[in-house]
């Protein structure tokens, strides 16, 4: 792969250039967990730490590699390396994170372009697209609109919604895909460019795993688990979270992508299983799981085909992810004072869901 298949450029190669005569190399970050990093190179991946002075030097979480984001880096030996500058970017996708006063979140670096996706036929909602839109603003990240599922209803509903958002959207492209017919896929592959990095943003169960396997014309996983070992003893597992396309183009998809999308549609939860929380009020236990509790009303109702079973299975998922976000946020927070608000709050509001 070259460089430029990451997304190398002048621009890059100029803010590069001084750190060039220090022997310093050009690297992309595909994965970052708890500072340490996975960097791309041309010469391949390199598990990654911060010098010393730069951590020193940090205040805050922005001065700190994001996935996305380009370094200067010297490599040490086959696998390691040490970063030592970020380059500058020219886009930032960030979030105040739940709960932590001032804190912000950065989900990733150097996109150029946010695919907002949306299935048009249930929680569908013009509100939420103009809120992904004012992050696409704040970000410098340029968005295009994704309605996904449009099989699902009529011919007449469907350019009926579509004129809809335009109506109220102006100046974003919207493209109407539908995996059944592959209606919209040709239009979305025409936009993605070589060494241009997309992202995805919208709720669970939309259908981004299923656009990025279209875009990729093959099955991607969107956990791509990678396992480095060095010879510094240390051992991880990571996700990479950029991936390249064999058609060209970058997706950076990684978990604060999803929590953007569910923490920014929890309100709508609610609506969105509206049958499920119904029958929930009818299980033998008050923190029923819907999972294999015996006297499980939703369990039943599914059985019964009262729930239907895709929208059963995408809100186990969206429980599971809550879960697993509420416990990242715990985790990051252990050191605080605050855990016992943190989990009291987060214990309420998974109660709101399941009850
Ligand atoms: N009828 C129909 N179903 C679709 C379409 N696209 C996706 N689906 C289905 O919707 C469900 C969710 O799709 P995913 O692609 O996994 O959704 P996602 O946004 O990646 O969900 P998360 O991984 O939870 O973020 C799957 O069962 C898909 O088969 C479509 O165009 N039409
Ligand atoms: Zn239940």
């Amino acid at each position: 792969m070259e460089l430029e298949d990451l997304g190398y450029n002048d621009t890059v190669a100029q803010s590069m250039a001084g750190y060039n005569l220090d022997g310093l190399e050009p690297g992309r970050v595909v994965a970052e967990h708890r500072e340490r990093y996975i960097v791309r190179t041309a010469a391949g991946e390199f598990d990654a730490e911060i010098l010393g002075n730069l951590r020193f030097s940090a205040k805050g979480r922005e001065d700190f590699p994001a996935v996305g984001d380009w370094v200067a880096l010297s490599i040490y030996d086959s696998d390691f390396a040490i970063i030592h500058r970020i380059l500058p970017r020219f886009s930032l996708l960030s979030r105040q994170a739940v709960g932590q006063f001032g804190e912000v979140q950065i989900i990733a670096a150097n996109v150029d372009c946010a695919f907002l996706v949306q299935a048009i036929d249930r929680d569908f909602s013009i509100n939420r697209f103009e809120r992904y839109l004012t992050v696409c603003h704040s970000s410098s990240v340029s968005p295009v609109i994704v309605l996904t599922k449009t099989d699902l209803i009529d011919q007449s509903k469907k350019t009926e919604l579509i004129e809809l958002v335009k109506s109220r959207i102006s100046d974003v492209p919207v493209i109407a895909v539908s995996n059944k017919t592959l209606d919209g896929y040709e239009d979305v592959k025409k936009l993605v460019e070589r060494g241009k990095s997309y992202c995805m943003l919208g709720s669970s169960g939309v259908g981004k795993s299923t656009l990025l396997n279209n875009l990729a014309g093959k099955t991607v996983m969107r956990t791509d688990e990678i396992s480095n070992s060095s010879n510094r003893g240390r051992h991880v597992t990571t996700h990479r979270e950029l991936i390249v396309l064999e058609s060209g183009g970058i997706v950076i998809d990684n978990p604060g992508m999803r929590e953007f999308g569910i923490a920014d549609s929890s309100f709508g939860l609610e609506t969105a299983f509206d049958n499920i929380i119904n029958f929930a009020q009818e299980c033998k236990y008050n923190d029923c799981t819907h999972t294999n509790e015996k006297g499980c009303a939703v369990i039943d109702a599914v059985e019964k085909g009262k729930i239907d079973s895709d929208s059963y299975e995408n809100y186990l998922k969206m429980e599971r992810e809550r879960a697993h976000f509420a416990s990242t946020v715990a985790e990051r927070r252990k050191k605080g004072k605050d855990l016992a608000k943190t989990i009291k709050s987060f214990k309420k509001n998974s109660m709101r869901i399941a009850t």
